[in-house]
């Protein structure tokens, strides 16, 4: 029997603002733990909560990013359990009027290879609300530790329909969502750091049949790629759990990275009834349309719109843009460097040298991980430059690579370093000529330079290297070519 899978994912998402959601405690990455906390936090007795302007802000523009409907009013609910990650026993959220409703994501699928573009859709959104983060329990033998720097820090959660049906899908949409996030600068979503999480529900249901299956959620995935695994892992377990003629219950699971399976957490009976009810200390927010129209023109151009853009009015290749744009500051640094050069540059080779040579640097020849664009000391105006010193001819594309490394190791301006190191092509064409007649005289191209006589046109092409080695590189070899025609005559 053949098996759809339905893949529906909670995606948490910690806001970067310089405060809590609550209160005015500071809240960032890496702090020394309990250092970030205040009576708010710890929920002693008689504070009142105080909500930040610039999450909800954040969340909107979120929202407008997704093309979520953003509600004229929303609230603020008590969702009451008891664990130690929140002091207060129950978590600030939203529970049935969240700040944005519906919405959708585009996702590309991978192509048929790295130079096709692959399948473009819309996954939908159900929903995004605007909540506070708990804090972190660290578990040892015996004990257990608590930190609440991060309890209160504003999070978002976005979550999807049912819309996603494989791990590939669910991989894309991570990226995308992440990419989009990334670009409008509302969080810096580092999985790692917890900055961006994900649940994963999946149900199988078989082939044709309307009502989905029974949902199984995931939980401790800190990758993108660990979202693929586990998803990927967990259908093929409901599908084969199905066909042996088991049941598949309602439950919680745990994805262990370390053996790359799913065990069981605990089962839906098991799981709390939250008493939701509106948060007394809070007013509703109501949000006008006047101050969408101000916060929709914030919003960053999308990376897929923008990758359009790119290939449609710029003729750039799929496989450039597909460097370029995902990443919002490569992407701005290309369109700087393409403007400097006062459209005297044909966009691809700007963009070749940013996709190619400026990220061949920057990754120092490790697979994963680069440094980022602020920790390189070329600005747009070098490549530019260099682009424009090619195209003018005072440089051959050759020693063009040379300035690169030179120039990226030491920030010096391309024509700087021409100047210091003359490395200025071959215009003289006297100087030009005598080099092509002594190597043309060297008899070991006897052969190649008669046969050329006879008609065969590519024959010289072997002169070509010798002449560009004589020349130190500096020698067009357009012009090489040129001056050997006219040298034999
Ligand atoms: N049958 C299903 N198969 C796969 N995903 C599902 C299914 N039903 C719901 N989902 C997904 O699960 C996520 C949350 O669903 P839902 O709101 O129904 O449950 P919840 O908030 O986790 O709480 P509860 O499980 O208690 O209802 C959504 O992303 C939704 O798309
Ligand atoms: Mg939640
Ligand atoms: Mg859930």
């Amino acid at each position: 029997m053949e098996f759809t899978a339905d893949i529906g994912l909670e995606v948490h998402v910690q806001l970067k603002t310089k405060s809590k959601m609550f209160t005015r405690a500071p809240y960032h990455y890496g702090a020394e733990p309990n250092t970030l906390t205040d009576p708010v936090v710890l929920a002693l007795p008689g504070v009142l909560p105080v909500m930040n302007k610039e999450a909800v802000r954040k969340t909107v523009l979120l929202g407008l990013l997704c093309k979520c409907k953003i509600a004229e009013r929303c609230k603020w609910d008590r969702k009451n359990y008891f664990y130690p990650d929140s002091p207060k026993n129950y978590q600030l959220s939203q529970y049935d009027q969240p700040i944005c409703e519906g919405g959708e994501v585009e996702i590309e699928m991978l192509g048929a290879s790295r130079n096709v573009m692959g399948e473009h859709r819309m996954v939908q959104l159900t929903r995004i609300h605007l909540e506070e983060d708990v804090g972190k329990l660290t578990h040892f033998a015996n004990d257990s530790l608590v930190d609440y720097n991060r309890a209160g820090a504003p999070l978002c959660e976005i979550v999807t329909e049912p819309d996603m049906h494989n791990a590939d899908e669910v991989f894309a949409f991570l990226t995308a969502l992440r990419n989009n996030i990334l670009a409008a600068g509302l969080s810096d979503c580092d999985m790692e750091k917890g900055q961006m999480r994900c649940d994963a529900n999946i149900s199988v249901r078989p082939k044709g049949q309307k009502e989905l299956g029974v949902k199984v959620e995931l939980k401790n995935m800190n990758t993108i790629s660990g979202v693929r695994n586990a998803v990927a892992y967990e259908i093929k377990r409901q599908i084969h759990a199905v066909t042996s003629g088991e049941a598949i219950h309602q439950q919680t699971r745990r994805w262990d990275p370390s053996t790359q399976v799913t065990t069981k957490m605990r089962d839906k009976e098991e799981s709390h009834d939250y008493r939701y009810f509106p948060e007394p200390d809070l007013m509703p927010v109501s949000i006008g349309k006047e101050q969408l129209k101000v916060l929709a023109k914030e919003l960053p151009e999308l990376p897929f719109d923008r990758q359009r853009r790119f290939m449609e009015t710029l003729d750039l290749p799929y496989t450039l843009t597909s460097v370029l744009c995902p990443d919002k500051e490569l992407a701005d640094f290309f369109e700087e460097a393409l403007e400097d050069t006062g459209g005297k540059v044909a966009p691809k080779a700007v963009a070749n040298l940013i996709a190619n040579d400026l990220l061949r640097e920057l990754s120092g020849g490790e697979e994963e991980g680069r440094l980022p664009l602020s920790e390189c000391k070329l600005a747009p105006a070098h490549i530019a430059e260099l682009t424009l010193l090619v195209e003018d001819g005072v440089i051959t594309k050759q020693i063009a690579q040379t300035i690169f490394t030179e120039m990226y190791a030491t920030g010096k301006m391309p024509s700087t370093l021409v100047e210091e190191k003359g490395l200025q092509a071959h215009n003289d064409d006297g100087e030009l000529e005598s080099i092509v007649r002594e190597v043309a005289a060297d008899p070991k191209h006897e052969k190649a330079i008669s046969q050329f006589k006879e008609g065969n046109t590519k024959a010289i092409n072997s002169l070509i290297g010798p002449i560009m080695k004589a020349t130190q590189g500096k020698a067009d070899p357009r012009k090489i070519q040129e001056m050997l025609a006219k040298v034999l005559g």
